[in-house]
C-alpha cells in the first residue's frame, strides 16, 4: 500500500500523465487526490460533499463549492422535489414559450449567443458570484477575512463585489414582495420557494429570510450558466456538421408536422422520443465536459488500488479527464453522437465513464431540467430557424465554465420554408 503522507512527491505532478487515474495535489495547502477513473463510483459513499459553510448560506451561493453537512442533505432533498419528473411534466409549456419568444428576439440579428441565453439579472449576480470560488474555493465563508484582504487588493474584484452585493440586494427584495404577496394571498406553491418556506428542521426551526435568498441565488447559480452553455456548444456542434444538422431537422420535422405545423405544443412524450438530438446532447456534454471536477473530503480512510487516501484529505473526481481518455472514448476529440447509440439494447459507453451531472447522491438535481431545455429550444430552432457562425473559432473560453470563443456570435433568421428535408446546394 502507497501512503501519499510517506510519500509526497510521487504523484504531485499533473502535467507528465494526462489520463493517470491519480495524482496527488495541494488546494489551499491542503492534501488532494486527484482521480481520472471511472471506479470512482465504487467507493462514492465513501467521500463527502467538501468545503463546509456557515448556517447563512447552505447550497449557495455556489452549489459546487459550498456544502454545509447538517443541512445540505435535506435542502438539497427539496431541490430535487421541486424538480421531480412530475414538475417538469408541466413545465414544457412555460419553457416552449422562453424558448420561442427569445428566438423570435434574436430574428435576424448577430447575438452573442451565450450572453443572450442569460438573463440580464442573473449576469450582473454572476459577476460578483465567480471570482470567488476561482481564487479561494469554499472559503468565502470561513475565510472571509482572507477573501476581504485578497478583494480590497483587486480594484476589479472590488467592482465585481459592489456588483454581487447590489444584485443579491436586488433578489433579495423582489423575493421578499414574492413571499409577501404569497403569505397575504395564502397561496401555497410547490415549487422551490414554497419548499424552502415550508422546510423546518428536526428543532422545528424555520430558514431565515437571507437562507432562503442564497438557497435561491445558489440554484440559479447552478442552472443557468450551465444550461446555457450546453446549449450553446449544442448550436455550435450541429451548426458544423451539416449532416448532423441534416438528421436532427428530420427528427424534428416529424414531430412539428404531428403537431399541426407548430399549432399545438410539444407534448411530455415528445420531448422523451427525440433519440438523435438527445445523442447529440450527450456528444456535447462530453466534448464540453461543463463541470470538469467536483469536490469531495473522505470520510474515512479509502483504499483504493494500491493506494491509500487517508481520512481528511480532499478528492476530486476528473470528470473531464475520463471523458476525453481515449480507453473509454475512441478519438476523444472528435465531435461524435453516435458513440451513444445502444448496441443490442446495450449503451455504447462504458459504465461509470459519462458523468457530465456527477455521480451518486450529489448527483446533479437539474439534470432532467436541463436537458428538457435543451431538447424544447433545439426543437424550435431547428424547425424555424437557420444561422449562421460569425468568425467560427476552436477555441474554448472559461467563464468559469466553458464556452465556445466569444460566447458564439451567431446570426440568427426565420427560415422562410421551415419545412425542407435537404439542405439546399
Ligand atoms: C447542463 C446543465 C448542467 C450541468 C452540466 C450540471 C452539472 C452538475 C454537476 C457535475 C454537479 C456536481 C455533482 C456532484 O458533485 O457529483 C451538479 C450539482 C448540482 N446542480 Fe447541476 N448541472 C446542470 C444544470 C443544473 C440545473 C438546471 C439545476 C437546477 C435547476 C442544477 C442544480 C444543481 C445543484 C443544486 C447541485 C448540487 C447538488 C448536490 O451537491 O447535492 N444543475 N450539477
Amino acid at each position: 500500500m502507497q501512503l501519499y503522507s510517506q510519500n509526497p512527491n510521487v504523484f504531485s505532478s499533473t502535467r507528465h500523465n494526462r489520463y493517470g487515474e491519480v495524482f496527488k495535489t495541494y488546494i489551499l495547502g491542503s492534501p488532494c487526490v486527484m482521480l481520472s477513473s471511472p471506479e470512482v463510483v465504487r467507493f462514492a459513499h465513501l467521500f463527502k460533499p467538501t468545503y463546509p459553510q456557515s448556517k447563512e448560506r447552505l447550497i449557495g451561493p455556489s452549489a459546487f463549492f459550498f456544502h454545509q453537512d447538517d443541512y445540505h442533505g435535506q435542502i438539497r432533498r427539496l431541490v430535487q422535489g421541486s424538480l421531480s419528473l412530475d414538475v417538469m411534466r408541466n413545465l414544457v409549456p412555460d419553457i416552449e414559450a422562453i424558448a420561442i419568444s427569445t428566438l423570435d428576439s434574436w430574428s435576424g440579428n448577430v447575438v452573442n449567443t451565450f450572453y443572450e441565453l442569460k438573463k440580464e439579472k442573473y449576469y450582473t449576480l454572476d459577476k460578483g458570484y465567480n471570482p470567488f470560488p476561482a481564487i479561494l474555493p469554499g472559503s468565502l465563508c470561513n475565510k472571509s477575512v482572507l477573501v476581504s484582504i485578497i478583494i480590497c487588493h483587486d480594484q476589479q474584484l472590488c467592482t465585481y463585489r459592489n456588483l454581487f452585493e447590489k444584485a443579491r440586494r436586488r433578489i433579495s427584495l423582489i423575493l421578499g414582495e414574492i413571499i409577501k404577496e404569497r403569505k397575504k394571498k395564502s397561496l401555497v406553491h410547490k415549487d422551490l420557494l414554497g419548499s424552502l418556506l415550508d422546510f423546518k428542521d428536526e428543532k422545528g426551526e424555520t430558514l431565515t429570510h437571507n437562507q432562503i435568498v442564497d438557497n435561491i441565488i445558489g440554484v440559479m447559480f447552478a442552472a443557468q450558466d450551465t444550461t446555457a452553455s450546453l446549449l450553446t456548444w449544442m448550436i455550435k456542434y450541429i451548426h458544423d456538421d451539416s449532416k448532423l444538422q441534416e438528421t436532427i431537422e428530420i427528427e424534428h420535422k416529424t414531430i412539428f408536422e404531428s403537431n399541426g405545423g407548430g399549432n399545438h405544443s410539444l407534448s411530455w412524450s415528445q420531448t422523451r422520443n427525440m433519440p438523435l438530438t438527445s445523442r447529440a446532447m450527450k456528444e456535447s456534454l462530453r466534448m464540453a465536459s461543463i463541470i470538469s471536477f467536483t469536490c469531495r473530503e473522505a470520510v474515512e480512510d479509502v483504499e483504493y488500488k494500491v493506494y491509500l487516501i487517508p481520512k481528511g484529505w480532499k478528492v476530486l473526481p476528473l470528470f473531464r479527464n475520463i471523458h476525453h481518455n481515449p480507453e473509454y472514448f475512441a478519438d476523444p476529440h472528435k465531435f461524435n453522437p453516435s458513440r451513444f447509440e445502444a448496441i443490442y439494447g446495450r449503451l455504447g459507453v462504458k459504465p461509470n465513464t459519462f458523468m457530465p451531472f456527477g455521480n451518486g447522491i450529489h448527483t446533479c438535481p437539474g439534470n432532467e431540467v436541463a436537458k428538457l431545455e435543451v431538447l424544447i429550444f433545439i426543437h424550435h430552432l431547428v424547425n424555424k430557424f437557420r444561422w449562421e457562425v460569425v468568425r467560427s473559432s476552436r477555441g474554448v473560453h472559461y467563464a468559469p465554465f466553458p464556452i465556445p470563443q466569444q460566447g458564439l456570435p451567431a446570426k440568427f433568421w426565420k427560415d422562410s420554408i421551415p419545412l425542407r428535408t435537404t439542405r439546399p446546394g
